[in-house]
């Protein structure tokens, strides 16, 4: 199995007070081509912390990250930029648009950035993947008059313009109700399905319970992970149930 990520003994710190405070203590993990990952984890314990790290966009301390095989300790920051642009895409739990934009325009604004050349091709993507992801109707609107879950799938859209190896989220589905959250895992899962990694920072049994294995993060440390097959609805509950179990046998 072609290994995206490595992050072997990672340890990340920042400075409190003086005082230089371990957040990340070592941690290894390998992400594979095309896996569905969530990562869980009390508030504090690193969740975001080790994305980031394993993501190149913030810098360890010490052990290293290496992206499709490149040690991101060697890559100059040109090279880092061109790792992040073609190899990933990026979900927030606020989606990060820009107010003066319409939802086409953030759509493609970093594709448009990178290559000025071929708006029209940039534009003809953004609206077959507005189409796949069922938003269809919006570009033209302001960002303040879609839902919460709209503005989530536009997120997506450009998060997949580039056509990432990889999808990192960080609690998409933080900010939406149950049903939109549910829609919004459906969109992840037949992301997924087409070979796009995708890992998913969640506090939400239920969204974990939608991938195929959970890191559960503790005090800067993966201290266990949970393995499931290819998610079938029919098999909802008893999936949420084994990682609800798993949560409450680590205390979370
Ligand atoms: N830029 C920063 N400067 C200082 N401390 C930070 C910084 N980023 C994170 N931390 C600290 O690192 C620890 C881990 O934060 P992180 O956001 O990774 O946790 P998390 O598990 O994602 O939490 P949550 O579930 O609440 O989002 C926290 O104590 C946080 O205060």
């Amino acid at each position: 199995m072609k290994k995206i990520i490595i992050g072997e003994n990672i340890v990340k710190s920042f400075r409190k007070l003086n005082e230089e405070h371990n957040v990340l203590n070592g941690v290894s993990v390998e992400i594979n081509k095309g896996e569905f990952v969530s990562l869980m984890g009390p508030s504090g314990s690193g969740k975001s912390t080790l994305m980031f790290a394993l993501s190149g966009m913030d810098v360890v301390n010490s052990g290293r990250v290496i992206i499709n095989g490149k040690d991101l300790a060697t890559a100059s920051e040109n090279e880092l930029s061109d790792i992040r642009r073609k190899t990933m895409g990026f979900v927030f739990q606020q989606p990060t648009m820009l107010k003066n934009l319409n939802i086409l325009d953030n759509i493609i604004l970093p594709s448009v950035r990178d290559n000025q050349k071929n708006k029209t091709e940039i534009v003809k993507k953004a609206k077959s993947i507005m189409k796949r992801v069922g938003i269809t109707g919006l570009e033209d609107r302001d960002i303040t008059e879609v839902s919460g879950g709209q503005l989530q799938r536009a997120g997506i859209c450009r998060a997949l313009m580039n056509n990432p190896e990889i999808i990192f989220g960080d609690e998409p589905t933080g900010s939406l109700n149950s049903q939109s959250s549910q829609e919004m895992m459906d969109l992840f899962s037949e992301i997924n399905n087409n070979c796009t990694a995708v890992m998913l920072v969640t506090h939400d049994a239920k969204v974990a319970a939608r991938t195929e294995r959970i890191l559960f993060m503790r005090d800067g440390e993966i201290i266990s992970e949970c393995r499931l097959p290819k998610f079938e609805a029919k098999d909802m509950d008893d999936r949420v149930e084994e990682v609800m179990v798993k949560m409450r046998e680590i205390g979370i």
